[in-house]
Formats: C-alpha cells, sequence, structure tokens
C-alpha cells in the first residue's frame, strides 16, 4: 500500500453520537442540525458505524480515543485515565505513584451526597489553584511517607498524584467517583442515577499496596471536604449562588506509565494533531504525536486552518473537538445540535476552503463515544463515520448522521480499525 502523498484530517467529536431527542422532534443533534459542510463531505464519500472500544461498553474518552488511534489495550494493559492525564499536564509522575482524574463536585458535607458532579461546571484557574493549593498545604496523611499533588486542568478537572517514599503503590482501588467503574483499567461509565453519593475506594486484592492506597484516598477525601467546607473560595462563591466546588471525585488511578509503539512507526506515515484537553493533550505525548497549536476549544477557525497548513508538515492530522460531549453530558440536544451547527461552519466550512490547495486531501469524520443528551452520559451506541475525498467511492450517503452510517456501504468496525481502514481507502487510490 503507497502511503507517500497520502493527506489525511482526521477529526474526532468528543461524544458526537447521540439519540432521538423529544426537544428536536424525535431527531437526533446530528440529524435536527443544519451541516451543509458535513453533508458535502458525506456526499463525496461513505460511511459506516463504530463500536469505538467494545461491545456493550460506554467508554471514557481516554480509552476510546486511544481506539480511535488503534491502540485497543485489550490485553488487559491499559494504565487509566489519570496516568494519561498526568502526562498531559506534566505533573511529576513515576511508576509505582498513584494518578487518579479528579473532578471539582459539589456535595451536602452532611451525608456526602453529591449534588453536582463538575460544580456547576463554571471554576476559574484562580479558584482552582486555589483550593489546589490549601489542600496540598493542608491534607496530613495517617502514614508520614505519602504525600499529594494536585494540579487543576480545564474547568472541573484536576489531575490528582500520591507518592509513597517506601512504597509502589497499587492501582487496585476502586472509584470514589460513582459515574465512572473501571473495568480491566479502562473507565467505563454507569448509568447514572440521582441517589448518588460519594464512594469509598476499596482495594480490589488483598496486597498491602492496594490497601495503603485506598486507605489514602479515603483519607484525601475525607479531608478534602473538611478543608473546603469553609474555604474562602466557596464562601465566595456561595454568596453569588454559586455550587461550592466542596468535594474531589476520584476515579482512573494507574501506577505506571504506558509502554506502547509510537503511532508514527505504527502506520509507517507521519500524524501530527491538535488538541486541548489534558487527556488528549496525555495521548498525543504517549505516541509521540507531533502538536500543533490552535487556540482554545472553540477556536473552530484557526483549528481548520492550522490542520490544513500542517499537512505541509505532515502526512495525517488527528483534530479532537471536545464541543459536542458536554452538552450530552448536560442533557441539552438543543445546545449541542448548535454546536454542532457552530463546528460545520466554523471548523468543516472553514477546512473546505483551507485544502484547496492540497493535493487530494481524505476527510475522516467519527467520535470517541457517544454521549446521548436523553442518558446525560457516555453510551456504547456506535458512533457514525466518514471517509471522504480523494475517489473514496460513494455510497449514496446524503448526510453525516447516524442513520446514514448505519446505511453506509463501511458498516460497523471496531475503533482499532478505523485508522488502517481510512488509510487503504485513502491509499487504494494513489
Ligand atoms: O472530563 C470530561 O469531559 C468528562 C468525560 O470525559 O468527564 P466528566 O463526566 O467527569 O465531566
Amino acid at each position: 500500500m503507497r502511503k507517500d502523498g497520502v493527506k489525511i484530517v482526521y477529526v474526532l467529536l468528543d461524544g458526537i453520537g447521540d439519540l432521538p431527542h423529544p426537544a428536536l422532534n424525535d431527531l437526533t443533534p446530528l440529524e435536527a442540525a443544519y451541516t451543509p459542510n458535513l453533508d458535502a463531505l458525506a456526499r463525496n464519500g461513505a460511511m459506516g458505524r463504530v463500536i469505538t472500544v467494545g461491545k456493550g461498553i460506554a467508554p471514557q474518552s481516554d480509552i476510546a480515543v486511544f481506539n480511535m488511534l488503534g491502540y485497543s489495550f485489550r490485553d488487559g494493559g491499559y494504565v487509566g485515565r489519570g496516568v494519561i492525564e498526568s502526562i498531559g499536564c506534566n505533573i511529576d509522575f513515576q511508576d509505582g505513584d498513584l494518578a487518579l482524574r479528579g473532578n471539582f463536585a459539589t456535595v451536602d458535607d452532611k451525608n456526602n451526597k453529591i449534588t453536582d458532579r463538575r460544580a456547576g461546571r463554571v471554576i476559574s484557574k484562580e479558584e482552582a489553584t486555589a483550593v489546589c493549593k490549601t489542600l496540598e498545604n493542608s491534607i496530613k496523611f495517617s502514614d508520614k511517607d505519602a504525600s499529594i499533588a494536585l494540579v487543576p486542568t480545564v474547568a472541573h478537572r484536576v489531575v490528582i498524584r500520591i507518592h509513597h517514599s517506601k512504597m509502589k503503590l497499587s492501582d487496585k482501588i476502586t472509584n470514589t467517583d460513582p459515574a465512572y467503574d473501571k473495568v480491566e483499567g479502562m473507565g467505563v461509565a454507569k448509568a447514572t442515577s440521582d441517589d448518588i453519593y460519594v464512594q469509598e475506594a476499596k482495594a480490589q486484592d488483598d496486597s498491602k499496596e492496594a490497601r495503603m492506597a485506598a486507605m489514602l484516598v479515603n483519607e484525601f477525601t475525607e479531608q478534602t471536604i473538611k478543608i473546603l467546607r469553609d474555604h474562602p473560595v466557596n464562601v465566595a462563591r456561595k454568596a453569588a449562588g454559586r455550587n461550592p466546588m466542596n468535594c474531589i471525585l476520584a476515579r482512573d488511578s494507574g501506577n505506571r506509565f504506558p509502554q506502547v509503539q509510537p503511532i508514527n512507526k505504527k502506520y509507517g506515515i507521519s500524524i501530527g494533531c491538535i488538541v486541548e484537553m489534558p487527556v488528549e493533550v496525555g495521548i498525543s505525548k504517549v505516541l509521540g504525536m507531533k502538536m500543533y497549536e490552535a487556540g482554545s476549544l472553540d477556536d473552530y477557525e484557526l483549528k481548520a486552518r492550522v490542520a490544513a497548513k500542517s499537512l505541509k508538515t505532515v502526512d495525517a492530522v488527528y483534530v479532537h473537538l471536545k464541543g459536542p460531549d458536554e452538552f450530552g453530558h448536560d442533557g441539552d440536544a438543543k445546545g449541542k445540535k448548535r454546536n454542532l451547527e457552530e463546528i460545520d461552519k466554523r471548523f468543516f466550512g472553514v477546512l473546505a476552503k483551507e485544502l484547496a490547495g492540497v493535493k487530494n486531501p481524505v476527510i475522516v469524520v467519527s467520535g470517541d463515544h457517544s454521549t446521548p443528551c436523553i442518558k446525560k452520559a457516555h453510551s456504547d451506541d456506535p458512533v457514525p463515520l466518514l471517509v471522504s475525498g480523494n475517489g473514496v467511492r460513494q455510497d449514496g450517503s446524503a448526510r453525516f448522521t447516524e442513520g446514514y452510517g448505519r446505511k453506509g456501504s463501511l458498516g460497523l468496525l471496531m475503533g482499532a480499525d478505523v485508522v488502517s481502514t481510512a488509510l487503504k481507502l485513502a491509499t487504494d487510490r494513489q
């Protein structure tokens, strides 16, 4: 398969997949949205659907993106989102430390009932930094050889790193965040219910390293709620009628660096990326992808321009657009529809113009998982896949929607096969 001359733009729309929603006359956000640029790509290409990680698995973005880039970790060797986000935010992490993904959350501190898993989502860097600094200075573990580092990343997200100077901590512990389970190291969304409390971390084996890890995470959780009860940041937030960030929910622990084949070696082409969220930044570093700066999360026009320009130096560029997922989590179907229309106009519309000078580009569009607004959580519903351009045989798809994905000629793929399939389609015509 000749790969010289290949030019691919690979776009993952976070949380893209959805289900019919009453607020959209029982259409999905993709079906209800006006997306002329995506539809033009669909008419000039072929569609299918993707089970990104595994049948029945509602994956988190980390393991889903790894799969969509061809790394399935099905041997159970996945290191956990905590490690990936630690790498993404450059925290000092060594094998044997315990890294976890955290959420600043709002709890009723009388019974630890969670009233908002994201403390209202609006959290400034200053608030998060002040809270993390207080916690790092105030938390005292019963084991004097243990210490903690906390790094706020984006909005309600924070990375937790626990170090023990005399033992390698085990990652065989359960989450304190009730919204996600750990299955073979992978973070899997649970069908959430309203009656949710902060969970106690439990050791998943009888080793002293797992029991120590669980004990330290529980001490962290308990002390955090006490310390933050009257923290100035929360006094101010409550006075302003905003949810206090008075708990940190922890999940997806890991205790070692991933060992994987660099992506350029895996596919024999050079692949760059445009990513912002700490988890995708971590993935890109682990896979050795050249990262291109392209503004903040919704600088869509800039991302399109940088993506097209990057093809002067790399053969393919992976672009992660976070937008749709948060509307799914918030159950905002109309908001997700509007966000898709914005991405279509401001990213894909600009990309079409910017690629005018690129010979035979192939555009691949899919997602990391479904986040149906009706469920307000990730689901195992397959995501649509589109491969368009460079003479890819058109299959009659008229729009980029879940429905056309079901009927498309590419059929049903597993996430780990998407890149190799797209590469084959992109090079058959060479
Ligand atoms: O970080 C995020 O964007 C989401 C899902 O990946 O996590 P949470 O549901 O905790 O907001």
